[in-house]
């Protein structure tokens, strides 16, 4: 059995200090559960004040990760940092951070699919690389909020290994039914635990809904957060995917002949 926190609470827009600020505090309390991972939400330290990200995004995320990576050590927690703004040779990528139990930075993935709604295309570039990691001995892997839109994205992490999928987002409140719908197929669907923490609050182009989720390979939700600043917590069973994969062997029934 593995404890997480996911921290789900309202960005103060293009306010990195008062954001780390909150983090610091955030993660002070989330420790009283005891948990083995804490999570955070999508470009926690900035939120979308993407035109100003020459001025507010963090260079080599070097802030991000001395910030994140002492708060773990200090805890002796795993932090899903959700993600930040990186900034190297004048790009900027939208990059997931994950330490374990010493602080170590021992994973990096940057957004595959940008989100043209929210104008990512203009002031970001994607990331190319694919986003799996070991926390805990769990095989997992990493995505940002719009990257739970593409199925096969995610598949190929589970057929590859993956069996927790780890999801920081800020989604917009209107589209909340599609949050859940997604996140629950994508757990079905993967036989897979999907960890999933959204931000809330507005800023100015839109509003944010919550509704983090904790949801089981079987798709049932095991935590779920409401519409305000909360820290959800909830466990998961590594016993759980094995039991199901055995039940419903769908890795094992795959006709990857039939799919090209
Ligand atoms: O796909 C959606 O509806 C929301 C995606 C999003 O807000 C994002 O990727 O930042």
């Amino acid at each position: 059995m593995k404890k997480l926190a996911l921290l789900q609470f309202d960005i103060a827009f293009g306010s990195p200090e008062k954001n780390f600020e909150k983090v610091k505090q955030l993660v002070s309390e989330a420790v009283s559960s005891e948990p083995d991972i804490i999570v955070l939400p999508e470009l926690w330290s900035t939120g979308y004040d993407l035109s100003r990200l020459d001025e507010i995004g963090d260079t080599d995320a070097r802030k991000s990760i001395i910030f994140l990576g002492n708060l773990a050590k200090k805890h002796n927690v795993n932090i899903v940092g959700g993600s930040v703004a990186k900034q190297q040779h004048n790009e900027v990528t939208n990059t997931m951070l994950v330490f374990n139990r010493e602080g170590q930075l021992v994973h990096e993935y940057s957004k595959a699919h940008l989100f043209r709604l929210m104008n990512e295309e203009k002031y970001l570039v994607s990331g190319n690389t694919k986003s799996h990691f070991t926390l805990e001995n769990l095989p997992c892997a990493g995505f940002i909020c719009y990257d739970i839109r593409f199925p096969e994205w995610l598949r190929l992490h589970a057929i590859e290994g993956a069996q927790v999928l780890f999801v920081p987002a800020e989604w917009p409140e209107q589209r909340t039914d599609h949050w859940r719908a997604l996140l629950i197929s994508r757990a079905i669907e993967n036989q897979c635990y999907v960890i999933a923490c959204n931000r809330v609050g507005s800023d100015p182009d839109n509003a944010f809904g919550g509704h983090s989720l904790i949801i089981d390979p079987w798709g049932k939700v095991i935590s779920e957060a409401g519409t305000d600043e909360t820290i959800l917590v909830g466990s998961i069973d590594e016993d759980e995917i094995t039991a199901i994969r055995s039940r419903i062997p769908i890795f094992e029934d795959r006709r990857p002949d039939m799919y090209n």
